[in-house]
C-alpha cells in the first residue's frame, strides 16, 4: 500500500534535485510517503509538504507518526477528497503552483485531478513535475494515454466539452471499487489545458524475486 524504499529513493532523488518549496501528495494513507518525502523536502530547504487524504482515521494515524518523526509542523495533512482540497489550496493562495506533485490515490482521479491543476493554471512549464504511482500495476491506461497525448489529440478531445465523469477504462475493477467507489464523479467540471506538453518518462522499479532457498 505504501510507496516502499525502491520507488521512494527515486522520488527523494527528484526532490533533492528540484528542491521544491512546496510538495503535494494525493493519497497519504498512514504517512509513510509523507514522512519520507516531507523529510526530503525539508532537507532540501522547502517550506511545506501537503498530504491530501480522504480517510480521517488514516490521517489521524499519520499525524501521530509525523509527530514521532518530528515532522508535524512541516507536513500538513488535509482530510477530504483530493479535488476539493486541491481547489481550496489553490483558491486560498496557499499554494501558487505545482512544483512536485505525487499522485497515489483513487486511480480514476489521477487524470481528472491533474487536469484540475491544469485548468486552474497551476501546472507551469519548466517548474512542475508530476509523479504518478501504480500506472503499470495495477495499471492506469487513461492517465498514461493523457500524459502521452499530443496537443492536437487533446484539443480534439476537449471539443466534447467539460467532463464530469471518471474514465475508468482499463483500470482494474478492484481499484475502481476502492476509496471513492464505482459511482463517484468529480466535484468540478474538468477541462484541463490541452496546450500543455508533457515530457513523460516511465520508470519501472527494479524488482527482486526470491528464486530458491539453499
Ligand atoms: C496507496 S494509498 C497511499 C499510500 C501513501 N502515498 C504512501 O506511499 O504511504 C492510497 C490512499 O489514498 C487515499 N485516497 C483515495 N482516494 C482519495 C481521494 N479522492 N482523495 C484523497 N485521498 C484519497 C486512500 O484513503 C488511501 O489512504
Amino acid at each position: 500500500m505504501n510507496i516502499g524504499p525502491d520507488k521512494g529513493k527515486f522520488i527523494t532523488e527528484i526532490i533533492a534535485e528540484r528542491k521544491p518549496e512546496v510538495m503535494i501528495e494525493l493519497g497519504g494513507y498512514v504517512g509513510y510517503s509523507a514522512i519520507l518525502f516531507g523529510d526530503a523536502v525539508r532537507r532540501a530547504g522547502g517550506k511545506r509538504y501537503y498530504s491530501l487524504e480522504l480517510n480521517p482515521e488514516y490521517a489521524a494515524i499519520a499525524n501521530m507518526l509525523l509527530d514521532l518523526a518530528g515532522l508535524r509542523d512541516f507536513v500538513r495533512i488535509i482530510v477530504g477528497r483530493s479535488d476539493l482540497s486541491l481547489h481550496k489550496l489553490f483558491d486560498s493562495g496557499e499554494v501558487k503552483q505545482v512544483e512536485v506533485l505525487f499522485i497515489d490515490h483513487y486511480k480514476p482521479a489521477y487524470t481528472t485531478d491533474l487536469k484540475l491543476c491544469e485548468q486552474l493554471g497551476k501546472i507551469v512549464p519548466e517548474v512542475s513535475v508530476v509523479i504518478a504511482d501504480n500506472v503499470l500495476y495495477p495499471g492506469n491506461p487513461p492517465y498514461l494515454e493523457y500524459v502521452r497525448s499530443t496537443v492536437e489529440q487533446k484539443r480534439e478531445a476537449a471539443k466534447k466539452g467539460p467532463e464530469r465523469t471518471y474514465n475508468r477504462e482499463g483500470i482494474p475493477d478492484r481499484t475502481v471499487q476502492s476509496f471513492l467507489g464505482a459511482d463517484a464523479t468529480p466535484q468540478f467540471d474538468i477541462i484541463g489545458n490541452p496546450n500543455l506538453i508533457y515530457e513523460s518518462k516511465l520508470v519501472k522499479p527494479e524488482t527482486t524475486r526470491v528464486s530458491r532457498i539453499l
